[in-house]
C-alpha cells in the first residue's frame, strides 16, 4: 500500500451526490485498493451540522483505506494541499428548469471556488466539476486560477455516456462491457450530442448494427439528452447516486488511465480540436494515460454529427458571454 494519502475535497459533501460518493471514495473505488485518502468535506454553514452526521457514518464503515476527514465551510481552509477536488456542491435544477437557469445562483460559488483552489491547492491538482451547469461552472472556476493550468479543470459529461451505453446495450440486448468508443460532444445539457458513429460492439460498427436514423433522431438521442430531466420527474430529485458513479469514473480514468481501445467522454477546455471554440469547457473523446488526458484526434464527422455538436457549442458560447456579462470570468 502507498503510505503517502491523496487529499480529496469533495463540496455539496452533505448533499444527495455526496451521500453515496464519500462512501465510494473512502472504500478505495477511486484510487484504488492500495491507496489511503484523506477527505476535505465543504459544505456552505447551515448544512454543517447534517455533514458532521455523515461524517459519523463514514467513521463507522471502519474503511481501511480512510485517513482522516476534515469538514468546513471556508473554501481556501479545506483546499489547502488538495491533490484532487470534486466540486458537487451547488444549487439542483427543479422541475422545469434548464441547467443554464443556475448559471447566476452557481457563478459566484464557482469562482470563489477556483480562487480559493490557486492560493492553496497541491501541484498536481486535479477538477472535475459535477455541479451544473457544469461545463461553465468549470470554465469560471479555472479563469479564476491563473496559476494552475487550465487543462485541470473539467466537468461531467461521464454520467451522459454512461447513459448512453445503457441505452445501446438494451437496444443491442448485450452487455454495457461489449461496447467501446462511445462520444458525447458538447454540453452537459440536452443539447448534447451523443454521438454512435465511431461506437463499436467489439469490432462491429454500431451504425451498422443498427442503422435506424428515425430511432437514432426520434430515440436514442432525446433519451439520452433528457435523462436528467426524466429521473427529476420520477424521483422528485435529481439523480444521485448514478451522478457519483460517473464522478468516480471520471476522476478514476483520468488518474489511472482508460482501457486499451476504448475511450471516454469528458469535458474539458478546448485546444481548438474538432472546431470547438478554444478555451470552452466541453465534451470530447479522450483517452489518458499516466495522469494526462488527450483528446482522440482525427475522427471523421458526417455532417449531421457536425450539425449537431455546432449546436451545443454554440450553446456553450451563449453561457460563456452570460457568465462574462455576469462579471463570473477572472
Ligand atoms: N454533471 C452531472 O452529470 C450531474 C450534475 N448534478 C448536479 O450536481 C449538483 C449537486 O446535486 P445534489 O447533490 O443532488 O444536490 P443537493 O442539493 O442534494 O446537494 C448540494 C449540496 O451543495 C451544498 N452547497 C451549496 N452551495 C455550496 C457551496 N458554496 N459550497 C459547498 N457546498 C455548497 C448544499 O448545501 C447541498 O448540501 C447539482 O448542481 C446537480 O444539478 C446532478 C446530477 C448529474
Ligand atoms: O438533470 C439534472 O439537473 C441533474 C443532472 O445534471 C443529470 O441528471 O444529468
Amino acid at each position: 500500500m502507498s503510505s503517502t494519502p491523496i487529499k480529496v475535497a469533495v463540496t455539496g459533501a452533505a448533499g444527495q451526490i455526496g451521500y453515496s460518493l464519500l462512501f465510494r471514495i473512502a472504500s478505495g473505488d477511486l484510487f484504488g485498493p492500495h491507496t489511503p485518502v484523506e477527505l476535505r468535506l465543504l459544505e456552505i454553514a447551515p448544512a454543517l451540522p447534517a455533514l458532521e452526521g455523515v461524517v459519523m457514518e463514514l467513521l463507522d464503515g471502519a474503511f481501511p483505506l480512510l485517513d482522516s476527514v476534515q469538514i468546513g465551510d471556508n473554501p481556501e481552509k479545506v483546499f489547502d494541499g488538495v491533490n484532487a477536488a470534486l466540486l458537487v456542491g451547488a444549487r439542483p435544477r427543479g422541475p422545469g428548469m434548464e441547467r443554464r437557469d443556475l448559471l447566476e445562483a452557481n457563478g459566484a460559488i464557482f469562482s470563489a471556488q477556483g480562487k480559493a483552489l490557486n492560493n492553496g491547492a497541491a501541484e498536481d491538482l486535479r477538477v472535475v466539476v459535477t455541479g451544473n451547469p457544469a461545463n461553465t461552472n468549470a470554465l469560471i472556476a479555472l479563469s479564476n486560477a491563473p496559476d494552475i493550468p487550465a487543462s485541470r479543470f473539467t466537468a461531467l459529461t461521464r454520467l451522459d455516456h454512461n447513459r448512453a451505453l445503457a441505452q445501446l446495450a438494451a437496444k443491442l440486448h448485450c452487455p454495457v462491457r461489449e461496447l467501446n468508443r462511445m462520444t458525447i460532444w458538447g454540453n452537459h445539457s440536452a443539447s448534447q450530442y451523443p454521438d454512435i458513429f465511431s461506437a463499436r460492439r467489439g469490432e462491429q460498427s454500431i451504425s451498422d448494427l443498427i442503422d435506424d436514423q428515425h430511432w437514432l433522431e426520434q430515440e436514442f438521442i432525446p433519451t439520452v439528452a433528457n435523462r436528467g430531466a426524466a429521473i427529476i420527474a420520477a424521483r422528485g430529485s435529481s439523480s444521485a447516486a448514478s451522478a457519483a458513479s460517473a464522478t468516480i469514473d471520471h476522476l478514476r480514468d483520468w488518474v489511472l488511465g482508460t482501457p486499451n481501445q476504448d475511450w471516454v467522454s469528458m469535458a474539458v477546455p478546448s485546444d481548438g480540436s474538432y472546431g470547438v471554440a478554444e478555451g470552452i469547457v466541453s465534451s470530447f473523446p479522450c483517452t489518458a494515460q499516466d495522469g494526462e488526458y488527450r483528446i482522440v484526434p482525427d475522427l471523421e464527422l458526417n455532417d449531421f454529427s457536425r450539425a449537431r455538436i455546432d449546436a451545443s457549442v454554440s450553446e456553450l458560447l451563449e453561457e460563456r458571454e452570460a457568465v462574462t456579462q455576469l462579471g463570473f470570468l477572472g
